[in-house]
C-alpha cells in the first residue's frame, strides 16, 4: 500500500501523489490528514515549505469528490436518519453558536452576550430516569427538560424547566430561587419523573429537592441545556456515574425503545440532494493572488485520477475575467472554490456564489488575513455557512500558517471554530532547518565606498530636499548612504555566492522598481530581473512570476506580496534588502527557501544607522503616487525613521535565535552549512539523528530504570512484607 493511502488517501489520489515523486507524508500531513478526514476543525502551524497545501487539500479533495459520488449514485440523502440516534446532544437542534464535540457529549458556547441552547436527540415518553451533567468551564449555563416544541433557550416558555448555575430554577420565564449556586467541576444530576411529572436535581450527589412537581405535559421530555459563554460534558450513562442515582431511578441510556422519543426537529424527510452549481463545497480563502493560483494548481494535480464524477474546482482572483467566472458558476458550476477576499467578496454579495453547501471553509496563511483586516469578512461568510449541510455534515473549519500563534488567530478559533485541534509541530514560530539565514550589516561610517561610487543604485528620493554626500556626516546623509550601499550589496551577495535564481524582497514597491532598474543597468543578462507588487498589473504579475519559475529570469524582486506561501522548487538564495517590521513576515519571507528538505541562504541586509524611509498612510492622498511629502508622519508627513538594528533585536528574540552575522565580503564562514551542502538541493544523508539521540537519552532512561524498580521493592515491602520477610 502506497504511504499515503495508510493515512486513509483514496487510491487514486495516491496515484497523482506518486507522479509527484513524494514518497512520504510530511508531518504536518500525517498529522493533518486524518484529522480533517476525521471530521475535526484544525489548526495547522507547522513551518514554510512543510507541504500544508497538501494536508487540507488532500482530505478535502476526497470529501468532495466521495460526496459527489454518493450523490450521483443516490446515496446521500438530507440528514433526516430513520434509525434512531444515540442518546448524544443533537448537531440539528440546537442553537448556532453552541458547539457539540464530535462525541456529542460535551458542549460548548463562547458567544459572550446570547444564550445558545441544545436537546438531546432522544427524549422519554414515561418512567424515571436521570442524567448527569458536569460543568467543564467558567460561564453561565442552565440544565434540565424541555419538549420538542419548546424554545431552546430552556426556562423561558411554559415548555421548558431548567436549574441555572445562579441557583434559580425556571419555568415560563420565571425564576425562583432553588438549590444554590452552581460552577466549574460541579456535578448536578437532573431526574425526571414522567409518571407523576415532577423534576428534581442532585448537586454533588445532595438532593436540592422538587424543582417542578405536577408538571402538566402530555408530549416527552429531552433532556435540554443552554448555555452563556460555558461549556459542559453530559453523561446518559454511557459512563457509571459520579453520584448514584436514587433509587427507582435509571439512566436515560437504559430506556427501553418503546419509552423512547425520537429528536425530528431539524431533520427534514429524506430527499436526494442535489447541489446548486454556485454552492460549492470548499471555500479555499488565500491572501494573494499568486498564492490562490498556486494552491488551486496544486489541487488539479491531486484531482489528476478522480473521474466520475469529475470535481470542478475554480479560481477566482483579481486580474481574471469576472463575467467569466460569473458564467462559471452559473453553468458548470464549481465543487471546490480558491480565491482571495476582494473578488470573493464581489461574487458572494452579488449573489453569485453561494455559501449554502459548504461545508469546508478554509484559511490559509490566516494570520496574514486577519493582518490585512480580513476579520469581518471571515465571520461574515462564517455566518452565511451551515453549521451542518444538508446530508447532515458539520461544516469544517482549517486554519493554517507558519505564524499563526498570533492573538487574533486565537480569537477567532475561539469565536469560530468548532472544538478545533492544535496541530503546532513547531511551538512558536521558527525557521526551518533546511534555511541558513544570516544578516550583513550595512554600515556607512565604516564602509565609506558609497562615497565615491559612481554608478549607484537610483534611491528613493527621501533625502532629495536634504543635503546630503561626502563630508557631511548628518542622519539624512547616512541614512542615504544605507540605501546607496544596499543596492551595491545585492550586486556583491549576487556576485559572491554565484546566484542564479534568487528572489529578492524590498520594502516598497519603489525600491523594487528602482532595484529592478539597477540591476539591468548593471549587466541586463547576469542580473536579469523581474518585478512582483502590487502595481504592476495582473497579468504582467502572472508573466512575471512564471518567467521566473522557469529560469527565465533569475531574479524576482517583490514586496511582501510574496512573502507567504509561493512555492519555487529548489530555490538556493533569498536576498532581504531591508527587514521586514513585522516580525512573522521575517519567517515567511525566509520560508521561500529550504522548501521541501532543499537547503537554502537567507541573506538580510541591516542598517547600522536609522534609515529614512517612505511611510504613506490614509492620509497621503496619492497613497504613495508620486508623493513628494518627505517631512515626517508626526509633522503631516510620509515619512518615518526606520530601525532595521530593532527589528533585528525583535526577530531575534521572536525566534529565540541569534542570526549568525557576514561581513559586507558576502562570505559565509565555514559551518555545518558551507562546504557540506548545495544551496537549492537537498542535504545528502540527511539522517534521522536518531543515534545521536539514543546515545544522549541512554543514561536518563537507565536512571530511570533504576528508580522505576526501587519504587516497585518499596511498593512491595510495604504491602507484601512477608515475601520479604522470609528471604
Ligand atoms: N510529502 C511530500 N513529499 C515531498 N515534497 C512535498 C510533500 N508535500 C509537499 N511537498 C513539496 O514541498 C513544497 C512546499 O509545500 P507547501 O507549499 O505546501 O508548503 P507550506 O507548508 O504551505 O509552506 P508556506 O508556509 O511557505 O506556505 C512544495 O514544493 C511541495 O510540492
Amino acid at each position: 500500500m502506497a504511504a499515503f493511502e495508510e493515512f486513509g488517501v483514496l487510491p487514486e489520489i495516491s496515484k497523482a501523489i506518486d507522479e509527484l515523486d513524494w514518497t512520504l507524508p510530511t508531518d504536518i500531513q500525517a498529522e493533518g490528514i486524518p484529522l480533517v478526514l476525521g471530521g475535526g476543525d484544525v489548526l495547522m502551524a507547522a513551518e514554510t515549505g512543510s507541504g500544508k497545501t497538501a494536508a487540507f487539500c488532500l482530505p478535502i479533495i476526497q470529501i468532495v469528490w466521495e460526496t459527489l459520488r454518493d450523490i450521483e449514485t443516490g446515496r446521500a440523502t438530507s440528514s433526516s436518519s430513520s434509525s434512531a440516534p444515540a442518546w448524544t446532544v443533537s448537531t440539528q437542534d440546537r442553537g448556532a453558536a453552541l458547539a457539540v464535540a464530535a462525541d456529542g457529549l460535551r458542549v460548548q458556547s463562547r458567544e459572550q452576550k446570547e444564550w445558545h441552547g441544545a436537546r438531546c436527540t432522544r427524549g422519554v415518553k414515561s418512567g424515571k430516569w436521570g442524567f448527569e451533567v458536569t460543568v467543564t468551564d467558567e460561564g453561565l449555563c442552565r440544565v434540565g427538560w424541555s419538549t420538542l416544541s419548546a424554545n431552546l433557550d430552556l426556562g423561558t416558555d411554559k415548555c421548558g424547566w431548567g436549574y441555572g448555575g445562579t441557583g434559580k430554577k425556571s419555568n415560563s420565564r420565571q425564576f425562583d430561587n432553588y438549590g444554590e449556586a452552581f460552577g466549574k467541576s460541579d456535578v448536578i444530576t437532573c431526574l425526571l419523573d414522567m409518571d407523576t411529572g415532577m423534576i428534581q436535581y442532585l448537586k454533588n450527589g445532595v438532593d436540592l429537592g422538587v424543582a417542578f412537581k405536577r408538571i402538566n405535559n402530555k408530549e416527552a421530555l429531552f433532556p435540554a441545556v443552554v448555555l452563556k459563554n460555558a461549556e459542559m460534558s453530559f453523561n446518559f450513562g454511557q459512563q457509571p456515574f459520579k453520584h448514584p442515582l436514587p433509587y427507582h431511578y435509571l439512566p436515560l441510556m437504559s430506556a427501553p425503545e418503546d419509552k423512547i422519543a425520537i429528536n425530528t426537529n431539524g431533520t427534514e424527510v429524506a430527499a436526494t440532494i442535489k447541489l446548486a452549481n454556485n454552492a460549492p463545497q470548499a471555500l479555499i480563502i488565500e491572501p494573494s493572488r499568486e498564492l490562490a493560483e498556486q494552491t488551486s494548481n496544486q489541487i488539479k494535480l491531486f484531482n489528476k485520477y478522480l473521474h466520475n464524477p469529475v470535481i470542478k474546482e475554480l479560481l477566482v482572483i483579481g486580474g481574471n475575467s469576472l463575467k467569466d467566472q460569473i458564467s462559471i458558476l452559473q453553468h458548470e458550476g464549481a465543487d471546490i472554490v480558491v480565491g482571495t477576499p476582494g473578488r470573493l467578496e464581489d461574487l458572494i454579495q452579488g449573489g453569485y456564489l453561494s455559501l449554502a453547501n459548504c461545508r469546508f471553509f478554509v484559511l490559509d496563511e490566516a494570520d496574514g488575513l486577519l493582518k490585512q483586516g480580513y476579520g469581518g469578512f471571515i465571520e461574515r461568510l462564517h455566518k452565511q455557512m451551515p453549521k451542518i449541510t444538508v446530508d447532515g455534515k458539520r461544516l469544517q473549519m482549517i486554519v493554517c500558517s507558519a505564524t499563526l500563534h498570533a492573538f487574533e488567530v486565537k480569537k477567532m478559533a475561539e469565536k469560530l471554530m468548532h472544538f478545533p485541534t492544535w496541530i503546532d509541530l513547531k511551538g512558536e514560530d521558527a525557521v526551518p532547518e533546511a534555511v541558513h539565514h544570516v544578516v550583513v550589516k550595512v554600515d556607512p561610517q565604516k564602509d565609506r565606498s558609497w562615497a565615491d561610487a559612481r554608478r549607484h543604485i537610483l534611491t528613493d528620493g527621501v533625502h532629495r530636499s536634504d543635503k546630503v554626500g561626502l563630508g557631511q556626516n548628518t542622519a539624512e546623509s547616512l541614512s542615504e548612504a544605507v540605501k546607496i550601499l544596499k543596492g551595491d550589496y545585492v550586486i556583491k551577495a549576487i556576485d559572491e555566492h554565484n546566484m542564479d535564481r534568487a528572489i529578492i524582497f524590498c520594502r516598497t514597491k519603489l525600491d523594487c522598481d528602482n532595484l529592478e532598474k539597477f540591476m539591468n543597468f548593471c549587466d541586463r543578462n547576469r542580473y536579469s530581473c523581474v518585478c512582483l507588487h502590487g502595481d504592476r498589473k495582473p497579468q504582467e504579475r502572472k508573466a512575471n512570476l512564471e518567467l521566473f519559475k522557469k529560469n527565465k529570469a533569475n531574479f524576482l524582486i517583490c514586496t511582501d506580496v510574496a512573502a507567504r506561501g509561493l512555492d519555487i522548487t529548489g530555490l538556493p538564495f533569498m536576498i532581504n534588502v531591508t527587514l521586514p517590521d513585522e516580525k512573522s513576515n521575517y519567517v515567511h519571507r525566509i520560508g521561500r527557501v529550504g522548501r521541501a528538505e532543499r537547503m537554502g541562504l537567507a541573506i538580510s541586509f541591516v542598517s547600522c544607522v536609522p534609515e529614512k524611509v517612505w511611510y504613506h498612510g490614509e492620509w497621503c492622498k496619492s497613497r504613495g503616487r508620486n508623493c513628494s511629502n518627505s517631512n515626517l508622519t508626526d509633522a503631516g508627513g510620509c515619512c518615518v525613521w526606520y530601525d532595521e538594528q530593532q527589528y533585528l533585536a525583535d526577530i531575534e528574540e521572536h525566534l529565540n535565535v541569534t542570526i549568525q552575522q557576514v561581513d559586507p565580503d558576502m562570505k559565509v564562514p565555514q559551518d555545518e552549512f558551507d562546504g557540506k551542502v548545495i544551496y537549492g538541493q537537498k542535504k545528502k544523508q540527511l539522517g534521522s539523528g536518531y543515534e545521536s539521540h539514543t546515545a544522549q537519552m541512554a543514561p536518563i532512561v537507565r536512571n530511570l530504570a533504576i528508580l522505576e524498580k526501587e519504587a516497585q521493592i518499596m511498593f512491595l515491602k510495604r504491602f507484601f512484607p512477608h515475601c520479604f520477610d522470609k528471604k
